[in-house]
């Protein structure tokens, strides 16, 4: 996942942008990067490091003009080397720069076809280079120095023809406006807003929406599963259902990646989560009756609520006996096991008494590698538990994520493999309860039911994009296994992009 963001505005847009980034920082820690528009010319800052450390005064300074987009980075193909960092750029036709929040499956044989078809030079190893080369060309074949926003979405048609995965793109296209679009079946989300000024509309195009509240834009809705919305130079929406879509949002998105105050498809997250508190204390109450549970925890930050809810179910008190260090980001999106491990134990520490001789039940939203359980439980137990037990508002993760989530290998995963109950002994828990997917499904779809399917391959391993099967798994795990990025994280590659002025 990475946040993205576009805004045609009638002001300049570098502090708007730079809002919404901040607003979107949970999406992507590793790096940041922001393309304005003025006088015709683009100017385009990006690096590695958080929205607050990339873009200095003397950035923003120089980041000029009424348009533009930005994006938050966590990586999920390529290297975390900062000329991977986005918006891309590429200088024809009319010079577009690009942003896209998740993973194209076929970007090898595109890689290819853009090289011996295309004639096209990719120069990093980022799917998202690729994704912006596709466009480009597929505009190309338009051929015309003032196309109608009709040649956009035909080139966005060609996108979703030769581009399988996961993406929700923004792009900007130089003298002719933005352009948002997602794939087919809607995996990652992007919603689209407005707001009125005294110079006219403003339009912004966003990851979630609540980017677009943190600015005073109100929501018109989701861009749909296919679709594109393009803002024009004068400010004119345009939309256009490009190809048939079918709506399978993410399920991860409910369950960890979205922030808890955004609506996702018409589905409230925070909602989300209570929902998830409410059937997860109902599977303990129907299978453990009889439990001995004193108080109920949450892993602070995203479980908070269910957890809550769960301890109001149960009749139990809920206290929070984990504080958060709230100077260290989310883990689970950290680049590396051995940073993940250090941060954790820096990001959370206990308070003794509230763990002195009780049966706590643990909550968090979900297992993924096992990194905060397995700590977390030594550290509940070392502050004088009786008996620790653990829940999760999610089923267990056993399948690696091709979709824009960086879980690339299932040998990662905890629960890989294993049954709850083995999982429950590898992590160390007492007795561990995991919420059902059937469960799952129903309560999210509940508070949006137009909705009835969702990507949910992280939790049963079926691939609704992109021909999935065992050698793209095999492939993606040899190419993005931990000891390979390990040995990838550097910036041996010259990023060509980055305006020397503004580095
Ligand atoms: O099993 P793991 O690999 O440890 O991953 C799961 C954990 O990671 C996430 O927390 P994170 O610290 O990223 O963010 P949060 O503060 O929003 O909960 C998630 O909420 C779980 O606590
Ligand atoms: N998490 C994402 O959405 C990543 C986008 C893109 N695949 C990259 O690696 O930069
Ligand atoms: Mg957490």
């Amino acid at each position: 996942m990475c946040g993205i963001v576009g805004i045609s505005a009638t002001v300049n847009v570098n502090q708007l942008l730079f809002d919404a980034l901040t607003v979107l920082q949970h999406r992507g820690q590793d790096a940041a990067g922001m393309v304005t528009l003025g006088g015709g010319n683009f100017y385009l800052r990006k690096d590695n490091g958080l929205v607050r450390d990339v873009f200095r005064t003397r950035h923003m300074k120089k980041l000029v003009g009424h348009m533009g987009i930005a994006h938050v980075r966590y990586p999920t193909a390529g290297t975390s080397s900062s000329a991977e960092a986005q918006p891309f750029y590429v200088n024809s036709p009319y010079g577009i720069a690009l942003a896209h929040n998740g993973n194209l499956t076929n970007a090898e044989s595109i890689k290819q076809e853009l090289f011996k078809t295309d004639l096209r030079h990719i120069n990093t190893r980022s799917d998202s280079e690729i994704l912006l080369n596709v466009f480009a060309h597929e505009l190309v074949q338009s051929g015309k120095l003032q196309p109608k926003p009709e040649d956009f979405f035909k080139a966005v048609r060609r996108v979703h023809e030769r581009c399988e995965g996961g993406y929700a793109v923004v792009a900007m296209i130089n003298g002719h406006g933005i352009i948002g679009f997602r794939d087919p079946y809607g995996i990652r989300p992007l919603i689209f807003g407005k707001r009125e000024s005294e110079k006219g509309t403003e339009y912004m195009i966003a990851s979630e929406s609540v980017a677009l509240s943190a600015s005073g834009f109100e929501v018109i809705r989701d861009v749909e599963p296919g679709e594109a919305v393009f803002i024009d130079s004068e400010n004119q929406l345009h939309t256009f259902q490009c190809v048939q879509g079918v709506k399978h949002p993410c399920m991860f998105e409910y369950v960890y990646l979205a922030r808890p105050d955004s609506i996702v498809d018409g589905i409230p997250v925070y909602q989300a989560h209570q929902r998830m508190g409410q059937i997860l204390a109902n599977k303990i109450l129907r299978e453990w009756p009889e439990h001995d549970i004193d108080v109920v925890m949450p892993i602070p930050d995203t479980s908070r609520t269910s957890a809550l809810e769960i301890a109001t179910r149960l009749g139990l008190p809920y206290r929070e006996g984990f504080v958060k260090n709230r100077y260290i980001g989310r883990t689970f999106i950290m680049p590396g096991q051995e940073v993940r491990e250090k941060s954790v134990r820096q990001k959370l520490s206990a308070i003794h008494q509230e763990f002195e001789g009780k049966n706590v039940l643990l909550v968090d939203d979900s297992i993924v590698r096992g990194t905060t359980c397995q700590q977390i439980i030594e550290m509940a137990r070392d502050s004088g538990a009786k008996s620790v037990y653990f829940s999760s508002a999610a089923p267990a993760i056993r399948y690696p994520n091709v979709y824009g989530i960086d879980m690339p290998t299932s040998e990662e995963l905890i629960a890989y493999g294993l049954t709850d109950k083995e999982i429950e002994t590898e992590i160390g828990a007492d007795r561990l309860i995991f919420q059902d997917l059937e469960d799952l499904k129903k309560i999210v779809s509940s508070l949006n039911p137009q909705i009835t399917d969702f990507d949910c391959s992280v939790f049963d391993g079926k691939y609704i994009a992109g021909g999935i099967d065992s050698e793209y798994l095999r492939r993606l795990a040899a190419s993005r296994n931990e000891e390979t990025r390990a040995n990838e994280r550097s910036d041996s590659i010259m990023d060509l992009h980055n305006d020397e002025e503004l580095a």
